[in-house]
């Protein structure tokens, strides 16, 4: 059964809810009085449409149905989940959460996006409104923040696994929640290095992007800080530094005065630091870097890559064929190159991975390499045939040629949505064991598996097997380079 989320108020953060219930096959319904909501909306989705799927080497479900409304009650109506975005003030968040406590399913789970609200203020007038707070892109970024009541943030928290979130439910509640935390501190000592004349907001950016930024997304603040405090770990870290806590270092809850001067001070020096990009130029910018870095996390399973990770074994496999399908996937913009295409060398990653897939599939799954035993590339042949582009989404067959013994010869075929073959990828293995690195034959269990895919692939076509570098193709047999 398809499930449906309800968005009210659709601008930088309901686009961005909307965009992840929708990639991930809810039907989303959305309510939002801005004459432009459509247009704004319709933008998010077409950068998320880009982004979202290059996290994964498997295909995302088919998109849910996308509705408008102009009345609450017919957008919340059969909702599974209500996500309130509308603007930061409470008494709006009263009006509105209240509505929805009256007009949505009973079981629906009603989230507001506040950043900084506690549940007994967002409920203080009735409402049954726990705090859903998200992270700007919510396509990309996984953290969302749940508070409120137990029950609710349980039901919240399956819910928002199944579209790749990662929540984290607060002990407490407590203003602005943890991350915000965090980012008001930041924000409020960058605020003051600007109005002191200190610092240009371009300065304080390369600041946090050249250094501890980076840090950041792979191990947090307390595990960074315990690798900082060399063999002796965390201890000796706290008697260097925590002394530096009562020196002058912060200017703790002392906050600029929030006027004119000031916000025209860091608009203009914003201004000249980026205004050479529209938003959306920005937002795509942004969405291309945070994918490939959550793709290089992915490889060891860090941070936000291992949500990643679970999140991709949870979805869909793909629909049996003739040739089992070993991977369909969306070609990350990380993948191209200065030719506008996909580089050569990902051909080969993407049949990498296809080939890891097939190895699995056959049963030399994680236990079996653990156990000792693996398969080694020992040659590759890739044929280009057809170009790739970021975004395009590509699929790929596996057909065994010879399955025996030590030997294992696959013939991958990477296939464009629109049917055309892009390339073929021809690879030798042999099967060895881990411990003595000498070629051995596989365990029983694989080597059958592997022999009835052999025996049912015999005899298919396999156009272009065996073709050496060089060789004239039978299409154009005459056709020289100039
Ligand atoms: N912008 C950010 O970085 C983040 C914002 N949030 C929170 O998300 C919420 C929304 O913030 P943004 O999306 O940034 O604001 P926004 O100003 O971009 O969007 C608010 C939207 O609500 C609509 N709206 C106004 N009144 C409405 C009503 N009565 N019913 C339905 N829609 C209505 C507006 O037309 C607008 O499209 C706030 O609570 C904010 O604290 C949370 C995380 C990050
Ligand atoms: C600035 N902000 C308080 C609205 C930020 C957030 O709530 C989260 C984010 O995406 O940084």
């Amino acid at each position: 059964m398809t499930r449906k989320a309800a968005i009210i108020g659709g601008g930088v953060i309901g686009g961005g809810w909307a965009a992840r219930f929708l990639l991930n096959g809810w039907d989303v319904a959305i309510f939002d009085p801005d004459p432009q909501a459509e247009r704004k909306i319709g933008e998010v989705l077409d950068n998320a449409r880009r982004a979202l799927p290059a996290l994964y080497d498997r295909a995302l479900p088919p998109e849910g149905r996308l509705s408008w409304h102009d009345d609450l009650a017919s957008a919340v109506a059969d909702a599974d989940w209500v996500q309130e975005s509308v603007p930061e003030t409470l008494a709006l968040k009263h009006k509105v959460l209240g509505q929805l406590g009256a007009l949505a399913p009973a079981n629906a789970v009603i989230g507001s996006s506040t950043s900084g609200f506690k549940p007994s203020e967002l409920n203080a007038e009735g409402a049954r409104a726990i705090v859903a707070h998200p992270f700007n892109p919510v396509y990309l970024l996984p953290l969302i923040e749940l508070v409120g009541e137990a029950d609710t943030c349980a039901r919240a928290s399956t819910l928002l696994r199944e579209v790749g979130c990662y929540p984290l439910t607060l002990r407490k509640e407590i203003d602005a929640h943890i991350a915000d935390r965090l980012l008001e501190a930041v924000w409020r000592e960058s605020l003051w290095l600007v109005k002191d004349g200190i610092a240009t907001t371009e300065e304080i950016d390369e600041a946090i992007r050249m250094g501890f930024g980076i840090r950041w997304a792979q191990m947090g603040l307390f595990e960074t800080y315990r690798i900082a405090g060399g063999e002796a770990g965390m201890k000796h870290f706290m008697s260097q530094f925590g002394p530096a806590l009562s020196w002058p270092w912060t200017k703790l809850m002392d906050v600029p005065e929030f006027n004119d001067e000031l916000v025209d001070l860091i608009a203009s020096q914003s201004d000249s630091q980026s205004g050479h990009m529209t938003i959306r130029e920005l937002e795509r910018l942004r969405d291309d870097n945070i994918v490939g870095m959550l793709r290089a996390l992915r490889r060891t399973g860090t941070g936000a890559g291992g949500v990643i990770t679970a999140h991709e074994a949870a979805l869909p496999a793909p629909l049996p064929a003739d040739l089992p399908v070993t991977a369909d996937r969306q070609v990350p913009t990380s993948w191209t190159d200065y030719n506008g295409h996909m580089n050569d060398a990902e051909y080969l990653r993407a049949a990498s991975d296809a080939t890891d897939r097939f190895i699995e599939m056959i049963g030399a799954d994680a236990a079996y390499v653990a156990a000792g035993h693996s398969f080694f590339t020992v040659e590759t042949h890739t044929r280009y045939l057809a170009e790739v582009h970021a975004g395009d989404r590509l699929r790929i067959t596996t057909q065994v040629i010879e399955g025996a013994g030590k030997r294992m010869h696959l013939f991958h075929r990477m296939t464009r949505a629109d049917g055309e073959l892009a390339a073929t990828v021809e690879v030798m293995l042999l099967h060895v064991d881990l411990k003595s690195r000498a070629t051995c034959p596989p365990g029983p269990a694989v080597a059958a598996n592997l022999s009835q895919y052999a025996a049912a692939h015999a005899g298919l076509p396999a156009e272009g097997i065996g073709r050496h570098v060089g060789e004239r193709s039978k299409a154009s047999p005459q056709t020289e380079p100039a």
